[in-house]
């Protein structure tokens, strides 16, 4: 049987970080917005049927003008306001697809997603409903304790750093989120954490690539920039 696969590409954020009048989701990446990318490979993924893109209230009406119509991206069937927060944003998503089998969650600020992340994830949930895309941390990572030094150390080989896309089976995510919203969650930055905190249901992890990077600080648009010229190259354009 074919599974109904959504993914909700988030981009309801201020990006304070990135310090930009423009919103960061919106900025010029190659000549077109930094969120068409993420939109574009879902588009053309066989495994995706439908994308549900959350945004600010206000920017509605310019993501379906501006990159929806513009860019003839048929597979977007909602586009949503967001929420303050993360999680806030992703829970707005799971009440607009109640009909899927999986859901893709993914930052629409990373825009190098492939579809061999894509593929690889759809493997992993298959094992227990729950799968994070990630990559083994390259750098030794050290614990702080509230006063700036290192209280522990982890062993690197058991760490890595996580990425978008997070996979679930809908009815296990939308539980978890449902329980976990009576409760502070003002710590929950991803949401496998939900998954971990409201249910005994493991998170399988799977590689993703280096390359899919979170747009957050001004830098990493100069390293995007990049990365978009050196893939062109690659296929010729
Ligand atoms: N209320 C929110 C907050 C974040 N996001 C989205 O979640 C993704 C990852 O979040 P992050 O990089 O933290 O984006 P911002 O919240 O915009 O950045 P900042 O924390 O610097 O303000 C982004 O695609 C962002 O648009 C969202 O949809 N709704
Ligand atoms: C979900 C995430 O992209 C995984 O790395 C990340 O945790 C999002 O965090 P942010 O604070 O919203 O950037």
């Amino acid at each position: 049987m074919e599974r109904k696969n959504t993914a909700i590409v988030l981009a309801a954020g201020q990006g304070k970080r990135m310090n930009s009048k423009v919103q960061k989701q919106f900025l010029e990446l190659g000549g077109k917005p930094l969120l068409y990318y993420s939109l574009k490979c879902f588009q053309d993924s066989g495994m995706i049927r439908d994308i549900i893109l959350v945004t600010g209230a206000e920017s509605v009406p310019f993501c379906k003008e501006e990159i929806v119509e513009k860019y003839g991206l048929t597979k977007v069937t909602k586009v949503i306001p967001g929420g303050k927060e993360r999680y806030d944003s992703v829970y707005e998503g799971l009440l607009s697809c109640e009909n899927s089998d999986f859901v893709l969650i993914h930052d629409g600020a990373r825009p190098f997603i492939t579809e061999e992340i894509i593929r690889r994830g759809i493997q992993g949930v298959e094992k227990t409903g729950a799968c994070v895309i990630g990559m083994p941390s390259k750098d030794t990572v050290k614990i702080a304790d509230t006063q700036g030094y290192v209280a522990e150390t982890p062993d690197r080989s058991t760490v890595w750093t996580i990425q978008t896309p997070q996979i679930f089976e809908y009815r296990l995510i939308r539980e978890a989120h449902e329980k976990i919203r009576c409760r502070d969650m003002s710590a929950i930055t991803d949401d496998a954490m939900v998954v971990e905190q409201e249910t005994g249901v493991k998170v399988a992890l799977v590689e993703g690539s280096y390359k899919n990077i979170k747009i957050t600080t001004p830098e990493d648009l100069d390293i995007a920039e990049i990365f978009l010229k050196a893939l062109e190259k690659m296929a010729g354009i």
